[in-house]
């Protein structure tokens, strides 16, 4: 069940208008609706259930939206998360999610993130380098402590995903090369602090095949037995995330979380090892909008220019990715147009979609871009001193503003003129 929904013509999100909630926290705002995320995180997590030996752990990736009041709300939900900074992981662990459900990922963690996670506790790290390992090393031996630690591989695999969004191919600068693993790990056991238990894997994002995940995660399995008659005692396998989400009509279908969970199992049902997940997009991705004001339309060569007061700063997607997202008004005339939909940033690139066939709308009209829940607002900048979007959760027929808008002139109290 879609939760942005039309109730007398007009677009919705659950309970809520749409054109309310314009008219009181303005545009562009992002509106997420609680029930598709409480959705989402129950699907995922059942269609894992019972996978592995133990209970698996769906730690959500903080990256796809890292606003507290959504990560509070997972974290409700039953997920745990997957960091890539000490930002992140404070934000996971002022929004109650316990340490012992905190994976930290990432190729560029810094000693002193290291130090504060290993102090505030996590199930484990991700390790990305044998560099990385002793820096993290020293780091637990400083402390006293033992870090616990997964390594990830690089299983040279292609995603078929878009380039920018590839992340297990050998030029990837992600993870440790598989044939590397056994040397890797006998290295990492020699050095003091550190308690290696978990491999991990993880391809890249909005995968529309359940192939390459396979192939990746066959590769795993060999080398968890591999190193098990190493002596190496793996007893976490943490599968990363990945798993792509449907866009819309004309757009590429991903598996359901029902066939992955079904892969799943097949392919680890010897490998003895507790599972992990890292879903993003999944949880999060179809359960925000970005919603915008058209502010003119220009006429064009092509096709009219619908210009709307979001801009590539606030959805960065099409402009990084040449990613689709769907657009609708949020009040349908019932009349279809083409038109090329752009922001007013001063770049070509601010362009969100060419000869797109929509709903006509004109100058004043609400439309939505679909799908802008996951690396939507995280991924904003103030280009051109553009304000920070706004973020509206929506919760039944309530909603609540979760982050205000913020004007560029928030920078002058950090603008500074120490000359040394
Ligand atoms: C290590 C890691 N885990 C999880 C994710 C989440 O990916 P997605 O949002 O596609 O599920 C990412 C991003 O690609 C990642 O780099
Ligand atoms: N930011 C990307 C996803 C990258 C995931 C992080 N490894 C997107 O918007 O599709």
């Amino acid at each position: 069940m879609d939760h942005f929904h039309l109730v007398d013509r007009a677009l919705h999100c659950e309970g809520v208008s749409l054109e309310a909630i314009a008219a009181a926290a303005g545009t562009p705002t992002y509106v997420y609706s609680s029930a598709t995320m409480d959705r989402h995180a129950a699907v995922m997590q059942q269609a894992v259930a019972g996978a592995g030996s133990g209970e698996p752990l769906v730690a959500y990736a903080v990256k796809a939206n890292p606003n507290a009041h959504v990560l509070a709300r997972l974290g409700k939900a039953g997920l745990g998360a997957d960091v890539v900074s000490i930002g992140e992981y404070r934000r996971a662990r002022a929004a109650g999610i316990a340490p012992e459900r905190i994976v930290f990922s990432g190729v560029g963690k810094t000693a002193e993130e290291m130090a504060e996670a290993l102090a505030g506790g996590l199930l484990q790290f991700n390790v990305e380098s044998m560099e990385e390992a002793r820096t993290l090393s020293a780091v637990a031996a400083e402390q006293g402590r033992a870090a616990p630690m997964g390594f990830r591989i690089n299983p040279d695999v292609s995603a078929g995903t878009h380039a920018k969004i590839t992340t297990g191919t050998a030029d990837n600068k992600f993870g440790i090369a598989a044939g590397d693993a056994l040397t890797f790990t006998r290295e990492a056991a020699s050095l003091p602090g550190l308690a290696v238990h978990g491999v991990t894997v993880h391809i890249g994002s909005q995968l529309v095949s359940l192939e390459p995940l396979e192939q990746a995660f066959r590769r795993l399995g060999e080398l968890i037995a591999a190193l098990r008659e190493d002596g190496c005692d793996i007893r976490i396998a943490d599968l990363g995330g990945g798993l792509g989400v449907p866009h819309g009509p004309g757009q590429p279908e991903p598996p359901s979380p029902e066939a992955y969970g079904h892969m799943v199992r097949r392919v680890t049902a010897d490998w003895n090892t507790r599972l992990l997940f890292e879903p993003g997009r999944l949880i999060v991705g179809n359960a925000g909008v970005l919603l915008t004001r058209v502010v003119r339309v220009k006429p064009g060569v092509r096709a009219p220019w619908l210009i709307v007061d979001a801009g590539m700063n606030d959805l960065m997607r099409p402009a990084l990715y040449d990613a689709y997202h769907r657009i609708e008004a949020v009040r349908p005339s019932g009349v279809s147009q083409v038109v090329n939909v752009v922001g007013p940033v001063c770049e070509t690139g601010d362009t969100f979609t060419m000869d797109r066939e929509m709903d006509r709308v004109e100058a004043g009209d609400l439309i939505v871009f679909r799908t802008a829940g996951a690396y939507g607002a995280t991924l904003s900048s103030g280009y051109n001193s553009r304000p920070l979007a706004a973020e509206v959760l929506v919760d039944g027929d309530r909603w609540a503003l979760i982050r205000r808008r913020v004007d560029p002139d928030a920078l002058a109290g950090v603008e500074t003129a120490e000359w040394q």
